[in-house]
């Protein structure tokens, strides 16, 4: 694989399935759903070869191992600097050529070095209605603004944090008596649903960044991507769509 190739030219017959490694931080239940998503043969053919953690103790990493995935640590804390970080961490994703890079709860900001060599095929799931509440803490920033609607975004990853193209967003009706817990409950399910469809559409080469943004179907993405609607979201949830 020759440097930067955007793996889209991947063809979905290919004779070995599409390599996907998760970057996670934490708890790990985007992971989970991807993992489970892979299990239903709901993840476009594509298979998690790796899941890579600056946090070695992260509970991702045991759900990784439980599901058989190689499970890496990879502390940040014992490099000297965000470059020598992100050179490690760019060595040991290579190992698995992947074809798709996923930041799962991944809490590092990441180096345009580490962004440009993965560039078209790294995305990342944000709590929040993108370009709202870009950063940290978006679920108790929204209440505090008293926002009525809250929810999260799957986006190509770019220099910018948190400022890359959005593919797919869900939202989350924010109620009077919610609190950080109860919203954060709300957008995890939503993002649950969203990030294995957005993995899917790359990896059956659906969904593609182009130099003029990204595409579906090799039609043009609105700006905030494309919304999954209260009902689909309560139908897989078996929701009240009311709610
Ligand atoms: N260059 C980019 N790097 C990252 C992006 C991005 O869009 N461009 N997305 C983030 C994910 N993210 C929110 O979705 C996010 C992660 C981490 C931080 C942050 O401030 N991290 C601090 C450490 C915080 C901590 O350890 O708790 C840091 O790296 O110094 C903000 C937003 C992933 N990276
Ligand atoms: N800015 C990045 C960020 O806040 N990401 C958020 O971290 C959580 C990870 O949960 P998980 O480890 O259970 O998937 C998710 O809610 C994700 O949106």
């Amino acid at each position: 694989m020759s440097d930067g190739d955007t793996l889209n030219d991947f063809t979905p017959e290919a004779a070995e399935p599409p390599r996907v490694v998760v970057l996670i931080s934490g708890s790990g239940s985007n992971l989970q759903a991807l993992i489970d998503a892979q299990g239903y043969d709901e993840l476009g053919g594509g298979k998690i070869v790796a899941v890579v953690s600056n946090q070695p103790d992260a509970y991702g990493l045991k759900r990784a191992k439980e599901a058989g995935i190689e499970a890496v640590a990879l502390p940040h804390r014992e490099y000297d600097s965000r470059e020598a970080f992100d050179g490690a961490l760019i060595k040991v994703i290579e190992r698995h050529e992947p074809h798709l890079v996923v930041l799962a709860g991944f809490m590092r900001i990441l180096t345009p070095r580490f962004v440009q060599r993965f560039y078209g095929r790294l995305l990342n799931i944000h709590p929040s209605l993108l370009p709202a509440y870009q950063g940290l803490n978006t679920h108790a920033r929204a209440l505090a603004d008293g926002v009525s609607e809250h929810g999260c975004s799957v986006h190509f990853v770019t220099e910018e944090l948190d400022g890359g193209p959005v593919v797919l967003q869900a939202a989350v009706a924010v109620a009077e008596d919610d609190d950080e817990a109860s919203l954060k409950e709300k957008v995890h399910a939503r993002e649950h649903l969203i990030y294995p469809i957005a993995v899917r559409w790359f990896l059956e080469g659906r969904l593609r960044l182009e130099a003029q943004g990204p595409t579906l179907d090799a039609t043009p993405l609105p700006p905030q991507g494309l919304r999954l609607s209260h009902q689909d979201a309560a139908e897989e949830l078996d929701e009240d769509p009311e709610e």
